[in-house]
């Protein structure tokens, strides 16, 4: 029997059709230079569902050319690596000039998807940085990146994540991992910082101007503001986050490092560093071991979102023109914020129609929750349970105040009767996730990865690419956590 050419196997290297839309707005923006090799490289895990986004085939994400390609070994045909310079305020403080220190954009395919590769060596802006990002971190950041997405919250995406032996020093020598991220524009609130800090207007204006004919085209034929384009997209930035931040609060998730650095002109999630999903619902919850003021505390993100919206007003001054207009811009944030957070908490407790006491219903629930440390996610999903059954026991037992429970269930038990069971249950089965990516399930899922173990891994990626299913035979993925949990400490250090 003849067999074909070894070449007649090996799958296409795939035709990416790029457009440079950031790489065109000129040097002034980015520095070009190749990522830096790694050794030995292996794969982790893998999204087949982002790599069809981009048009990869699922042949060719398994080559040894595309595991050289997202390690950043072997040029990807057509693309432009660069890292772009920003800057940005840090735990509320100027830090002045920052940048993709171990980020690298491949360039944007014609779908108008951005590939970065994050991890892949030093950069003119790695400041004492080393450029790489360690397995652990890489890990957390693809399981969430994409547990976030099936959870319908913005953000970016990850394609895959590969490992190498090469050592990372952190606290103690760990290994170097490569995430390959994946969004419209990695763009932050930090590059418009940037250019305002140096005053340097016409790439201000550059860049806000690609912004709105990219992003937020309806800025320009606006009415509002006297037709300031710019302090229309500030309008839309700030309603966007504020939507944003009121489903980070109804899931339970901590962002951990909410610098203006970290904050995306798109408003997606960006930067899955110290996060966590609460276990307790502990408002004042700090994840980020390294926050030891607390400013990024669990019950500050929405302020905090604000006054780096505030930041990002302050860098487009010089565009908007007048200070009462970018203060204008920003008045949305304080309504829609509270808006869309009681859209998705009716939508938690099974209720379409708002009704004059919603606040005080969802503010008791949340008081209660908050009294007795009640287990967020298991909360959510076992009300879910008992509205769809009728036995309410089990949600009860989480509670240390069984009197008040029963007083905040009578009055919640009015609404449900006149919003029909049936129906607010199926919506909160939709709406209350049964798994989220708890630390210590990523602690799992690293642990057994370490070990070249990534079952583990595909487990989790699995569970959470659809968090509303029930998927019998995995209760202990839902379970609460183990005592151990409360040791993980997850810091800065990535
Ligand atoms: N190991 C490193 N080597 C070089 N630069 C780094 C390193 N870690 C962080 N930085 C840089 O420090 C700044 C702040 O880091 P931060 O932890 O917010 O971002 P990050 O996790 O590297 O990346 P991103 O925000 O792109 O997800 C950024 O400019 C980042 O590129
Ligand atoms: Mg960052």
């Amino acid at each position: 029997m003849n067999l074909p050419a070894a070449e007649a196997l090996a799958p296409d290297t795939p035709a990416l059709a790029w457009r440079h839309g950031f790489a065109d707005l000129g040097p002034a923006f980015y520095t070009e230079l190749r990522p830096t090799p790694l050794p030995d490289p292996h794969w982790v895990g893998q999204s087949a569902e982002v790599a069809g986004l981009l048009g990869l085939d699922g042949r060719w994400m398994a080559s040894d050319e595309a595991l050289q390609t997202f390690t950043g070994n072997a040029p990807l045909a057509g693309s432009r690596p660069l890292a772009s310079v920003y800057s940005g305020h840090q735990f509320g403080v100027w830090a002045g000039q920052l940048g993709d220190g171990r980020a690298i954009l491949l360039g944007e395919t014609a779908q108008g998807q951005e590939i970065q590769l994050k991890g892949c060596g030093r950069t003119p802006y790695s400041r004492m940085g080393d450029g790489r990002a360690v397995l652990r971190s890489s890990i957390r950041e693809f399981l969430c990146s994409e547990a976030m997405h099936a959870l319908g919250i913005p953000t970016t995406r990850a394609l895959c994540v590969t490992g190498s032996p090469a050592p990372v020093r952190r606290e103690e020598i760990e290994t170097a991992a490569v995430v390959t991220r994946v969004a419209p524009s990695f763009i932050r609130f930090g590059h418009f910082e940037h250019f305002a800090a140096r005053e340097q207007i016409d790439e201000l204006r550059a860049l806000a101007d690609y912004v709105i004919d990219r992003y937020y085209p309806e800025c320009r034929a606006t009415s509002a503001f006297g037709g300031n384009a710019y302090a229309a997209l500030l309008q839309a930035v700030s309603e966007r986050t504020a939507a944003l931040l009121a489903q980070w609060q109804a899931v339970g998730f901590c962002h951990g490092v909410m610098n203006t650095d970290n904050m995306s002109i798109l408003g997606l999630t960006i930067d899955y560093g110290p996060f966590q999903f609460l276990d307790a619902f502990v408002p004042g919850h700090v994840c980020n071991h390294s926050d030891t003021q607390g400013r990024y505390a669990y019950n500050r993100q929405p302020n905090v979102a604000y006054w780096n919206l505030f930041c990002l007003g302050q860098a487009l001054l010089p565009l908007i023109g007048e200070q009462e207009v970018a203060l204008a811009a920003l008045e949305s944030y304080k309504s829609v914020f509270p808006a869309e957070f009681m859209a998705r908490m009716r939508a938690k407790l099974g209720l379409r129609t708002a009704r004059e006491g919603d606040v005080a219903l969802i503010d008791g629930v949340l008081l209660l929750l908050a009294q007795g440390r009640v287990d967020h996610t298991i909360f959510w999903r076992r009300l879910s349970r008992a509205v769809a059954g009728g036995d309410f026991t089990p949600v009860r037992d989480l509670f240390l105040d069984r009197e008040g429970w029963d007083r905040w269930l009578l009055s919640y038990s009015e609404l449900l009767a006149q919003e029909g069971s049936a129906q607010a249950a199926d919506l909160m089965q939709q709406t209350n996730p049964r798994f989220v990516l708890r630390n210590h399930l990523g602690e799992q899922a690293i642990r057994a990865a370490k070990l070249g173990d990534f079952s583990e891994l595909q487990t989790l990626q699995r569970l959470l690419a659809r968090p509303f299913d029930e998927h019998p035979g995995f209760d202990a993925w839902a379970d609460f956590p183990p005592d151990w949990a409360s040791s993980i400490e997850i810091s800065c250090s990535s």
